[in-house]
């Protein structure tokens, strides 16, 4: 559990190959979730408040992240019968189509609209100010109000900054600020399933309560994308049991005090 109130509890799960592979060449959505774990994703995220994926996933994969593998209580009725996951999408430039599913489901009544977490671009003054920044400003505005406009709320949260004076290194949101902003909000429980930066970021920031990887009986190679690479900080884990849903390999852990 967070040591606090004052952030969600967190769930990271993913799939991977036995090679440790979430993706395949240049970034190529795969099922490697058999049936039987793919209906466990769905009731873990209807277990949860919110459902955090990284924009590269969203623009990729165009997901619904929704429970619709569940067990119809009675036709068409099943998405009152599940509590569906609020979709939260880390977005720093607002890369998220108007168009995505997650916006067109919940237009259509079959999903909750989504939250875009972002920052505008910061503008730089002194040494480092760039011409563009005022244009840059105003694009990323046009594309909040298009994002509203078609149903999604952007929040804002800071962005990782070292000082305020300098350019920042990355566009990444605090995931610090990210959650706390979600705690705020109502958000007990989120559940962030990638992709492989969104898992890199937080392994490396310690902010994982419980960790639960599938992984599928199948082979990606070199050129699929993996997360264990760009790993900054290790964190050790606590076993906690493993399933066998099919032919997958359920694993849960925790990340050790
Ligand atoms: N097998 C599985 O279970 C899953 C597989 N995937 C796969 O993962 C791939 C996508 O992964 P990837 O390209 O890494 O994209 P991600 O989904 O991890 O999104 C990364 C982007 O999120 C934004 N971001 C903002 N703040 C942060 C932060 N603190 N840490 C990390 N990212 C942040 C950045 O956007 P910006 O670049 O605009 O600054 C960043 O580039 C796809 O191929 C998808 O199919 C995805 C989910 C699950
Ligand atoms: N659990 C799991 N197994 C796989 O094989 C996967 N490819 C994923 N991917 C994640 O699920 C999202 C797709 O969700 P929808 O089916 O559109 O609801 C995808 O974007 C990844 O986050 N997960």
């Amino acid at each position: 559990m967070p040591s606090d109130n004052t952030r969600p509890y967190v769930t990271l799960t993913f799939a991977q190959s036995i090679d440790a592979k979430i993706a395949g060449a240049g970034g190529r959505q795969l099922s490697l979730s058999g049936e039987e774990s793919m209906k466990m994703t769905h009731w873990m995220r209807t277990m949860h408040d919110g459902i955090l994926i990284g924009v590269g996933t969203a623009v990729n994969d165009n997901p619904q992240l929704n429970v619709r593998l569940l067990p119809f209580p009675a036709q068409n009725t099943h998405f009152r019968h599940y509590h569906h996951p609020r979709p939260i999408v880390l977005d720093p430039h607002l890369r998220l189509s108007p168009t995505c599913k997650l916006i067109d489901n919940a237009a259509k009544g079959v999903g909750v609209a989504p939250w875009v977490i972002s920052a505008p671009p910061p503008k730089i003054e002194g040494f480092f100010a760039s011409e563009d920044d005022d244009e840059k400003l105003q694009r990323w505005g046009a594309r909040r109000d298009a994002l509203q406009a078609a149903g999604a709320t952007v929040i804002l949260v800071e962005p990782e900054t070292i000082h305020p004076d300098l350019p920042p290194a990355t566009s990444n949101l605090s995931l610090r600020a990210v959650l706390r902003s979600l705690r705020e909000k109502g958000i007990r429980s989120v559940m962030v399933e990638g992709g492989a930066r969104v898992i890199q970021s937080f392994l490396s920031e310690r902010l994982v309560d419980a960790l639960i990887v599938t992984t599928a009986p199948v082979l990606v190679g070199r050129d699929g994308v993996g997360y264990g690479e760009g790993l900054e900080q290790i964190p050790s884990l606590e076993y906690i049991q493993t399933e066998f849903l099919g032919r997958d390999t359920v694993v849960a852990l925790k990340l050790s005090s």
